[in-house]
């Protein structure tokens, strides 16, 4: 991600977990790139408002706690840009997201909240996107810019 900033770019990261914290925050001083990267400690669901203040954001990427997407996914749509990229790992659900029923393999939840996650990034008077059949799946959604009055878009 760094080597396709433009170079005043700039990534913001949100970890809850302090022993990754620690070890991102480590990699990031050994390739010189602490100037390029903001880790921010805590919650993301939290976290994300400090973040508003940066927007809009040419991407967005979503690959945190399975169950809170939609909720990543109501800040995401706020805060791209038109045109900008909505990105998140995971959207296949260990490849549970396509049954009937969710599964014992993972929490309902989190099968119903990227099941609500991948409708909605479906919707095609917003997005233009695609779910990569990556193993874990990658969905990939271009925010469309709206032209007021008309109903219709451009990409
Ligand atoms: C799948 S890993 C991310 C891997 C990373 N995107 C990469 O490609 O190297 C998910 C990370 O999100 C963190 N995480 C999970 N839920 C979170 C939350 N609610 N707030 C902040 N971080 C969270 C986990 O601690 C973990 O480090």
């Amino acid at each position: 991600m760094v080597k396709a900033l433009p170079k005043d770019g700039h990534i913001y990261t949100i970890e809850n977990n302090p022993q990754h914290s620690r070890i991102a925050k480590k990699n990031f001083s050994a390739f010189n790139l602490s100037d390029k990267i903001t880790l921010i400690e805590g919650d993301a669901l939290e976290k994300i408002n400090e973040l508003s203040a940066k927007a809009p954001f040419d991407m967005i990427f979503i690959d945190a706690d399975k169950s809170s997407y939609p909720k990543y996914l109501d800040w995401a749509e706020s805060y791209i840009k038109q045109d900008g990229l909505i990105v998140a790992d995971n959207t296949l659900l260990f490849d549970t997201v396509f049954l009937e029923s969710p599964p014992k393999e993972v929490s309902e939840k989190s099968w119903h909240a990227m099941r609500e996650f991948n409708d909605r990034l479906s919707d095609e008077k917003k997005y233009f996107s695609i779910l990569i059949p990556t193993d874990e799946g990658m969905t990939v959604a271009l925010k469309l810019t709206q032209v007021k009055n008309q109903g219709q878009r451009n990409v």
